[in-house]
Order: structure tokens, then sequence, then C-alpha cells
């Protein structure tokens, strides 16, 4: 949409930014070509990735620290000029709602910016659960991409706004973060599944071998110099 500059007469583009959320743990390539269609059909500006802080609907999980998923995120977007990583939700205490992150980066961004909320097919499926749902189609559009395994059109997207939601096929690739720390932890390698800064990470800090240390909730990041 364009708006209208009243001192200069002259039309303005409105700046517009992808919002991609989620637990990157780790980051993987379906993450990455989800942004990069969805860049490229919306014509965003940029993606800021958001690394979730407390993903609440995934307790029960062994999560790994904030810093390593922030980390990671930030080193497999680098390559990226348009990709940006934000810390809006690894620094706020407390679980983490999208409501919150929407709030937090118009609060940063001002009020020239269109924003547009990158999910996966599982997680607009699942958007009715969502804390404050009601609020989050006045904060940003929804984009829902395929993932291969999962109905697009599920009969729970029937009842989200259609204005305020696109859904968009992106070429499949059926990867997942559980399928990744799996391999990981079999010894197997995560080679092509993410980007090669993102194996040599996990193989540099040791996340999800098998082991003490990653089975204790308080794992100390190697930056605090612990665990060397
Ligand atoms: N292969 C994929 N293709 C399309 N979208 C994806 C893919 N993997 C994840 N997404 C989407 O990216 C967002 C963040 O996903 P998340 O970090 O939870 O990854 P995940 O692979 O689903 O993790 P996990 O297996 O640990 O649940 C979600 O909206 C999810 O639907
Ligand atoms: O707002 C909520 O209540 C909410 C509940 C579950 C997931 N989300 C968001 O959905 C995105 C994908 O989450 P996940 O758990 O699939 O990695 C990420 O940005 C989460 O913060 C948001």
């Amino acid at each position: 949409m364009n708006g209208t500059n009243p001192a200069a007469g002259k039309a303005v583009r409105r700046y517009r930014l992808g919002v991609m959320g989620g637990t990157f743990d780790p980051i993987h390539h379906g993450h990455l070509v989800a942004a990069s269609e969805v860049a490229s059909r919306f014509d965003l500006d940029e993606v800021v990735f958001v690394p979730t802080g407390v993903p609440w609907q995934k307790k029960g999980r062994n999560v790994s620290p904030g810093e390593d998923r922030y980390l990671m995120t930030v080193i497999a977007t680098a390559s990226n000029p348009r990709f940006t990583v934000s810390r809006v939700d690894i620094d706020r205490p407390g679980d983490t709602y999208t409501v919150d992150t929407l709030k937090d980066l118009r609060a940063e961004r001002g009020a020239d910016t269109d924003f547009f909320f990158i999910t996966g097919a599982d997680a607009l499926a699942k958007i009715l659960t969502w804390r404050g749902a009601d609020e989050l189609f006045d904060l940003a559009h929804f984009v829902g991409v395929t993932r291969p395994g999962v109905e697009l059109n599920s009969p729970a997207v029937a009842h989200l706004p259609k204005d305020k939601i696109t859904l968009m096929e992106v070429p499949a690739l059926a990867i997942s973060s559980t399928a990744i720390r799996e391999r990981v932890a079999r010894g197997e390698p995560a080679w092509y599944l993410v980007p090669d800064g993102i194996v040599q990470y996990m193989a540099k800090v040791d996340l999800y071998r098998p082991g003490p240390e990653n089975l204790s909730a308080t794992r100390q990041h190697p930056a605090s110099g612990e665990g060397h």
C-alpha cells in the first residue's frame, strides 16, 4: 500500500517487513526457503528472523538455550543482505507470545511499516490457540506456507479472516528441527539440511549429542567460559 507524504506531495512506499518467528532449534533450510520465497512473492524489503524466548506450546521438550538458537539464526542468515535477526523474544522474560513480538517490532519500526508474519502450515493451523489471537490480525498480514506432510488449507484455517491471510506454495523441503536433532544424536550427518555454519556450530558447542550436559536445562553457554 502506498501512502502520501503531504510535505513533498509524493507517494511514499511503505516499508514491507517479513517476520519469521520460530524456535530454530536448530534453524534449517526449510525456514530459509520459506522466508526467501515469501520475500520474493510479497516484495519484502527485509525479513527479520525472531527466535522464540520460551516456546510455551513446546513445554516438556528440552529446548536449547536462547543464546545458542539466536547465534545459529545469525550464522544462517548472515549471507543474505535482506535477512536480519531480532532479540525481542529471547530478551523478553516469560513465555513468548507473537502478539508481544509484533507489538515490540511495531514500536521499534514506527508506523510506516507493513508487517507480514510468515508461518508454516502446522503453525498456521494452531493460530487460534495462540494468546491474544483476536488481536493478531490487526498487527500483521499472515502468510502460511506449505510444509510436507501438513495440510495447508486445514479446517482450522477456514476460521481465520480471509483478507488477513495468504496461503502460498513453496518448494517442499521435508526437513524439521526435530529430525535434525535426532540425526545429530544418532551421529548421522546434518550436512545440506542446514547451512554449513550450523553443522559447525552444533559440533562446536556439542548441541544435541547424547550426554549429561545436554540433558540439563541449565547447560552453560560457552561464552560463560564453562564446558570446555
Ligand atoms: N520444512 C519447512 N517448510 C516450511 N515451513 C517450515 C518448515 N520447517 C519449519 N517451518 C515453519 O517455520 C516456523 C518455525 O518452525 P520451528 O522453528 O518450530 O521448526 P520445526 O522444524 O517445526 O521445529 P521442531 O521439529 O523442533 O518442532 C513455523 O512456522 C514452521 O511451521
Ligand atoms: O503467541 C502464541 O501464543 C504462540 C504460540 C505458539 C507459537 N507461536 C509463534 O509461532 C512461531 C513458530 O513457533 P514454533 O513453536 O512452531 O517454533 C514462533 O514465532 C512462535 O513464537 C506463538
